[in-house]
């Protein structure tokens, strides 16, 4: 069964197109990655699929809900962490995610358990009563990804989840995603690391100027051909560019 699909997908900001043309068919199960340059439209996408934004046509479906006619009951089932963004300044994580069980109905007793854990996981229980404004920009991706996952939901959307972490925990958190998987959810991650889309991804598209090129099984695909000559092949560079060569007297 399709976990998340798309038909179509088009939207514009004034004269910018977003989404071209976007068809997407992510069935049960994956943890799909989005790859792309810049402005691909990648963050569009997420906003589109998690009821944030209306496209101006085309269809979109989340385990059978339609984020743009019903985005309420739509996010009610997934979790959602949204490029660059931060818990509210004037709450504590653990102020933020009793806030968070309340919105998505997670019990108290299963709520402590989760957040210790969560912050055992990821390294912040000295931090679950300072101010969200005192904690470092990775701190705050911390908290934030322990609330997409609160109250564990069959979907989760990750835009770029490894900013701002240091490299143990950015091994923590790969392992977790690719666990989540393993227990059946379906999980759809952006990100411009090929490395990381390469080794954690069960399946990988390539988005460029709001379409998706290319579909890959990182698994399955020719040894010979790595998602990068991929992504190269099929994104390249709209300009070639060569550093000026120093001028003399230049130091
Ligand atoms: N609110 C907005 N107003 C105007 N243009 C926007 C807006 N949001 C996005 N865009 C434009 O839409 C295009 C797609 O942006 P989007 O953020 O979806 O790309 P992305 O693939 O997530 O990029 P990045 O990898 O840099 O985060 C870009 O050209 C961007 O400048």
């Amino acid at each position: 069964m399709s976990a998340i699909r798309t038909e179509n997908l088009r939207k514009t900001y004034g004269d910018v197109t977003a989404l071209a043309d976007l068809t997407l068919d992510i069935e049960d199960g994956e943890l799909f990655g989005a790859l792309g340059p810049n402005g691909a439209g990648k963050t569009t996408t997420i906003g589109i699929l998690t009821g944030q934004l209306q496209p101006d046509s085309g269809t979109a479906s989340v385990l059978g809900h339609d984020p743009v006619a019903d985005p309420v009951e739509t996010r009610r089932h997934v979790g959602i962490l949204p490029e660059q963004e931060s818990p509210p300044s004037f709450m504590t994580p653990r102020e933020y995610f009793d806030f968070v069980a309340t919105v998505r109905d997670v019990p108290a007793d299963v709520l402590d358990e989760r957040v210790e854990q969560w912050a055992q996981r990821l390294s912040f229980t000295e931090k679950l009563d300072t101010l969200s404004t005192d904690l470092s920009r990775g701190q705050q991706q911390k908290v934030m990804i322990t609330q997409a996952f609160l109250h564990e939901p069959e979907v989760v959307f990750i835009d770029e989840p490894l900013a701002n972490l240091d490299p143990i925990v950015q091994e923590r958190v790969k392992r977790y995603l690719q666990d989540y998987r393993d227990r059946g959810n379906t999980l759809f991650i952006s990100t411009h690391h090929i490395e990381v889309a390469e080794e954690i991804c069960s399946r990988v598209g390539i988005v460029y100027e709001g379409r998706l090129i290319a579909d890959r099984r990182p698994g399955e695909m020719d040894a010979e051909e790595s998602l990068l000559d991929t992504f190269v092949a099929n994104v390249g560079s709209d300009e070639e560019w060569t550093e000026p060569a120093a001028t003399p007297g230049d130091d």
